[in-house]
């Protein structure tokens, strides 16, 4: 294997990490970490494996210390980092939504709009993009970086309000903060070294990566079902099926019954199968799916 065969990829270390390592065991790489050590196992040769902290992930994919790397794009967009990207993989910390970073205040100030903060302090990690937002909106603000902890800091009096990333919305109602405006959605994407993009090695290894990094995640939110259903029912449970993915349906041999399959949506599971049952389906069967391509 010559040297240009290895594929160097970043994995997030913090927040994102354990829901990238779930996702890639999912996609066909198993990611075997050791105590303290940032440089984990792959079961794939012709790829080494780096963690690394999503701050920087974006700074070390555009000078080549990485090729390929997952970070949020609020990080790349602070960092305003020269890098592809490869794919928006939507899933945070807990959940497959976005993350939002929001503008808040203590729920007692008496500031409703960014304009309101004019002259004011905000405390926040994101400090460049934050600089910038309020510069394009013409509000002088101080903006003052946080290490951490951020919310804390209004209620201590510390700042006048913050820009901070949420998810659940734990942390805001813990601290008793009001939120007054969202700055941006963020997600995490793969992201390309460009040099590494134009190596037809590398970015056919990229995208096949793509390919089962974006299945597994798709395969997560839905799963199968399939079901016998008399013959003189079936159009009438077609009906009742989501219209997303064509069911298959086969005959049975020597039988009045017919064999349907449908992949839907794991949230309509629960509605759906007492209609089915209702229409006369019979030995309905839900599994889960590894991906979806
Ligand atoms: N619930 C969440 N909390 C924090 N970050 C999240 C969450 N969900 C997704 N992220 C994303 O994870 C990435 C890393 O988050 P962050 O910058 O807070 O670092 P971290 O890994 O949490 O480390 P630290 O302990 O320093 O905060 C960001 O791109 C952020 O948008
Ligand atoms: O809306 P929620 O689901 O509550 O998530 C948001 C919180 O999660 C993150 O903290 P993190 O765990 O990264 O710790 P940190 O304060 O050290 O950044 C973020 O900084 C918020 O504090
Ligand atoms: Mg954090």
């Amino acid at each position: 294997m010559s040297s240009e065969q290895l594929l160097k990829l970043g994995i997030p270390k913090g927040s994102l990490q354990d829901a990238t390592i779930n996702l890639f065991a999912k996609s066909g790489w198993k990611i075997g970490l050791h105590h303290r050590n940032y440089f984990p196992d792959i079961n794939d040769e012709t790829m080494k494996c780096s963690l690394c902290r999503a701050q920087e992930m974006a700074v070390y994919v555009e000078d080549g210390t990485l090729d390929v790397g997952l970070t949020g794009k609020d990080w790349i967009l602070e960092n305003e980092s020269d890098v592809v990207v490869v794919s928006d993989l939507v899933y945070s910390k807990v959940s497959n939504r976005p993350a939002r970073w929001i503008l808040a205040v203590s729920n007692e100030s008496p500031y409703k709009r960014p304009e309101d903060l004019a002259g004011k302090k905000i405390s926040t990690e994101l400090e460049n993009f934050t600089r910038k937002y309020f510069e394009q909106a013409g509000i002088p603000v101080e903006v003052e970086f946080s290490w951490g902890a951020t919310e804390a800091k209004v209620v201590e009096g510390l700042c006048d309000a913050i820009v901070e990333v949420t998810e659940t919305g734990t942390t805001i109602r813990a601290h008793g903060l009001r939120i007054i405006a969202e700055l941006l959605q963020t997600n995490t994407q793969l992201i390309a070294n460009k040099a590494a993009w134009e190596d037809p090695w590398k970015r056919a290894k990229i995208e096949q990566m793509n390919t089962l990094l974006q299945g597994a995640l798709r395969a997560e939110k839905l799963v199968g079902l399939k079901m016998n259903v008399p013959h003189d029912r079936v159009d009438t449970v077609m009906e009742l099926l989501p219209s997303l993915n064509a069911p298959t349906v086969a005959h049975l041999h020597n039988s009045d019954w017919t064999s349907v399959e449908i992949v839907v949506e794991e949230s309509v599971v629960r509605d759906l199968i007492p209609q089915l049952q209702a229409q006369g389906a019979e030995g309905i069967i839900e599994y889960p799916l590894n991906k979806v391509i």
